[in-house]
């Protein structure tokens, strides 16, 4: 990349969290080029708009869209904002965007997410993975409805700065540094792992027991028994977290859990998978993190149910 040159971002799956954040970083000046799929026709003819309860109504327009990742610039930076179940599928989109030293960052939920991907990723392209502390979902094509927050939080996973601490801190300074410049919070996480194990104390009961009750936060939060299951499954989270050698605060989940009272009625992005008979990525946020917890000695029986019962949805829901 040229001395100066603001980076080249590509969003790969541009939905609700490649949108927004896509808009967002094209608002501050970034060259920002968007792969879509099934929303590509319409966005080319009306662009992305941002309906945001922070920011007002946000609309980009001509939106840099494309079919096919053949026809994008080479990017810097490749902003993955796909579900997790559709890593693999993407990973030829990814390799054909990316510059030669190309940052690659995970935009998604759940553990290991990243690990599927480095498999198939050549070596000189830097994987990082971020967790996005915001309540965002599509309300149609191109049509992106941001309720909440807006964080993300970034740490290296792998690629030629593994060996080099220095380096592979830099390299997420800038990420975290591109996120700020678009107004948005971004702090960068040391360790990955536990960024992650963090992220599923609340992705774990909610994003689940959403599409198993069929409910959203505001009513899980104002139910007794949803109440407790939900503390119980953070709890497990906590217990699989500490067995894998990452301490979370008990604090720490009673202040999610709390934040959550004060969060507009909020459907979690499995429900709305749920709804339109989408894959749930129950691979990510519930296999990946039983089978670290099980490995280290340490079986989590309330989250197992759990993942049982949506595996009977996800297997019967399409
Ligand atoms: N929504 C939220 O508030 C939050 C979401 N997350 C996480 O962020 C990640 C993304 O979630 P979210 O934005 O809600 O998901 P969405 O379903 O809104 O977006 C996924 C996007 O990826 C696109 N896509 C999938 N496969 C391809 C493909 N082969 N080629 C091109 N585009 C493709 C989809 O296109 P198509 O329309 O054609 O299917 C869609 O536009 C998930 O891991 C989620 O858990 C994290 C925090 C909050
Ligand atoms: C926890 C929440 C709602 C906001 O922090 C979120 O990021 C998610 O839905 O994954």
């Amino acid at each position: 990349m040229d001395a100066g040159r603001k980076p080249r971002v590509g969003i790969i799956g541009t939905g609700a969290i490649g949108g927004f954040y896509g808009v967002m970083l094209a608002r501050a000046g970034f060259d920002v080029h968007f792969l879509l799929r099934s929303e590509f026709s319409t966005v080319v003819e009306q662009g992305l708009q941002v309906n945001s309860a922070q920011y007002g109504a946000l609309s980009l327009k001509p939106v840099q869209a494309y079919a096919s990742a053949e026809e994008m610039p080479l990017c810097d930076w490749l902003l993955v904002g796909a579900k997790t179940t559709s890593n693999l599928q993407l990973a030829p989109a990814i390799i054909q965007a990316a510059a030669p030293d190309a940052k690659v960052l995970l935009l998604q939920n759940g553990l290991d997410v990243e690990d599927g991907l480095r498999a198939v990723l050549p070596e000189s392209l830097h994987l990082l993975g971020g967790l996005c502390f915001i309540c965002v979902h599509r309300a149609g094509p191109g049509q992106i409805e941001h309720q909440a927050l807006g964080a993300v939080n970034l740490g290296y996973h792998s690629g030629p700065a593994s060996a080099d601490p220095v380096l592979s801190q830099a390299i997420v300074e800038e990420g975290a540094a591109l996120f700020r410049e678009a107004g948005l919070d971004s702090k960068v996480m040391g360790n990955l792992q536990q960024a992650r194990w963090q992220k599923l104390v609340w992705n774990v009961p909610y994003n689940g027991l959403s599409v198993l009750l069929k409910a959203s936060t505001t009513p899980l939060m104002a139910d007794p028994d949803s109440r407790e299951l939900i503390q119980n499954l953070m709890q497990e989270v906590l217990l699989g977290a500490a067995a894998c050698g990452h301490v979370i605060p008990d604090a720490y989940a009673q202040q999610l859990f709390k934040s959550t009272e004060h969060m507009p009625d909020y459907w979690p992005s499995m429900y709305h998978d749920f709804l339109h008979q989408r894959p749930l990525e129950l691979a990510a946020i519930y296999a990946a993190p039983l089978a670290a917890a099980r490995a280290a000695g340490c079986e989590l029986p309330k989250i197992q149910a759990l993942y049982q019962a949506l595996s009977f949805i996800d297997r019967h829901h399409a």
